[in-house]
């Protein structure tokens, strides 16, 4: 049988910054549809970069990114992007901050109310719509954040190290609601992490990132039950995927302790 055609294609990507800095080298990657990819590796290893390269917002210098089903298409939309600080408007209230994708094409706030509670419902803020941002915890802050990302139903999400400012508990929580969603939506996730029990609690597939410039130095296949959960949090095969990506990266950094 022909192997499926990937959601995404990145093809031997490199990024020289104008100040010199290579961030990254030859990148290849691929991404089926539904899939979830961690990008694991070391601070300053471009791990951001290749995300804002993904999402469009930053050119490679050598390479490109296709969407080998839909060619011809602007994807823009089908990406929802989720930063390491919630970035939300504090003016706003949890509600308008969602609507923001919708409003920015065009979409008025009536057309979109059903769209934004559906939204809310799904990160568990259904009660917190007319809530300021001020008024949440970090982590109630991340999943309207979460909610803003989602609300163009996007194909593929795009996750900047999000759940790096919180406590563990807040962290598990959503970790579980992130795999929870991806279930429901069916999207494809590219999850950007410093976290070696993150990065395998999450992913169908562990990329290790080598130091600056930035090169994908091994793939990882996570052995695991498409429902996680405690369970497999602290199940031998967990701890033992976790060794086996910590020495994998510790080989990718000579000279450093991962
Ligand atoms: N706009 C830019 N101009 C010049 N250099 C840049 C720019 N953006 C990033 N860099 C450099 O490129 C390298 C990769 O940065 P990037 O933020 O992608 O790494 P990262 O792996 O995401 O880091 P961290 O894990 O610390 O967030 C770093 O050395 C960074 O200083």
């Amino acid at each position: 049988m022909a192997a499926p055609i990937p959601l995404l294609a990145v093809n031997g990507v490199t990024k020289v910054f104008a100040n010199g800095v290579t961030a990254l080298s030859r990148v290849s990657m691929s991404l089926a549809a539904g899939e979830c990819v961690t990008l694991l590796g070391p601070s300053g290893c471009g791990k951001s970069t290749l995300l804002r390269i993904l999402a469009g917002l930053t050119a490679p210098t050598e390479g490109d990114v296709s969407w080998p089903d839909r060619a011809d298409r602007d994807h823009r939309h089908e990406i929802g992007f989720v930063f390491q600080e919630p970035t939300l408007m504090p003016w706003a209230d949890v509600a308008d901050n969602v609507w923001l994708p919708l409003r920015l094409r065009g979409i008025p706030r009536s057309k979109a109310k059903e769209r934004i509670e559906e939204c809310l419902a799904r990160v568990g803020l259904e009660d917190f719509a007319g809530a300021y941002p001020r008024e949440l915890s970090g982590g109630m802050k991340m999943r309207a954040s979460i909610a803003r990302a989602l609300v163009l139903r996007p194909r593929l999400l795009l996750m900047d190290e999000p759940f790096g400012a919180l406590d563990e508990i807040a962290r598990f929580r959503l970790n579980d609601d992130l795999l929870r969603l991806k279930r429901e939506l069916g999207c494809a996730v590219v999850f950007v992490t410093h976290s070696v029990f993150e990065s395998v609690y999450l992913a169908d597939r562990v990329l290790v990132m080598s130091p600056r410039p930035g090169a994908i130095v091994a793939e990882v296949a996570v052995d695991a039950p498409r429902e996680r959960g405690l369970g497999f949090r602290t199940s031998e095969t967990y701890a033992a995927q976790c060794g086996r990506v910590s020495r994998i990266l510790a080989e990718a950094m000579p000279g450093e302790e991962a």
